[in-house]
């Protein structure tokens, strides 16, 4: 059963709507990119589908559930910024504990390195705190990732290595991945399919 945003409608103030009517879809396993001008909606329907923001028109289900965000965390997002994504005053291995999504064949699969686990955020390099943010959404019960300019701030080796794991892994758990990225080669080269913002909100 697929990930469904349908009749999507957000504002962030009452008097203007960032989009409305949008309907959106992928299926468990698909690969799918999301791409579209700066400042868009592109972020705001991520957070929708990921249940970090409510919609103010529409409503979105997860296989089938139409509170998948309540029930359990089946649909993760993962941001640009890793060190707004964590807490601060938390080490590391607590971060990951505490999303109870710390399997050892991730972490290898990630290439983290056991001691970047008894350090704080701040102790850590943009990437590598970005390989824990990805660790900690891909959990058991992680059926859709949103993966909201997840690599845009790396360099090109890390950011190979990161999605070469994060395909990998949904691969062989049929996760949906729903890329949002500026970067159209990325796209192109790793998606199943691309959706274009204006073909969403015509
Ligand atoms: N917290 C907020 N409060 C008010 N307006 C916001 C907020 N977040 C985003 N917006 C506005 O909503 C619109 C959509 O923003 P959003 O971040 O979803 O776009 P985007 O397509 O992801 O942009 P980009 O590609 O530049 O990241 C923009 O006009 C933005 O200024």
């Amino acid at each position: 059963m697929p990930l469904e945003g349908q009749k999507l409608g957000y504002r962030y103030n009452k008097a203007l709507w960032v989009f409305q009517h949008v309907d959106i879809c992928m299926e468990r396993g698909e690969i799918v990119g999301l791409v579209g001008p700066s400042g868009c909606g592109k972020s705001t329907l991520g957070k929708l589908l990921a249940g970090h923001l409510r919609p103010h028109e529409g409503k979105v289900i997860a296989d089938g559930e139409r509170k998948p965000h309540v029930e359990r965390n089946s649909v993760q997002l993962v941001l640009q910024h890793p060190e707004q994504a964590v807490n601060p005053r938390w080490k590391l291995r607590r971060t990951l504990q505490e999303s109870g999504s710390s399997n050892d064949h991730i972490l290898a699969e990630l290439a983290i390195e056991n001691n970047w686990l008894d350090r704080y955020p701040n102790e850590l390099s943009g990437g590598e705190l970005q390989r824990i943010c990805v660790a900690r959404a891909l959990g058991d019960e992680t059926r859709y990732l949103i993966a909201d300019e997840m690599t845009t701030m790396l360099d090109a080796i890390t950011q190979a290595q990161i999605w070469h794991s994060v395909l990998n892994w949904a691969k062989l758990n049929g996760t949906g991945v729903l890329i949002i990225s500026h970067e159209r080669h990325l796209v192109n080269k790793i998606c199943d399919r691309v959706i274009e913002w204006k073909d969403l909100v015509e």
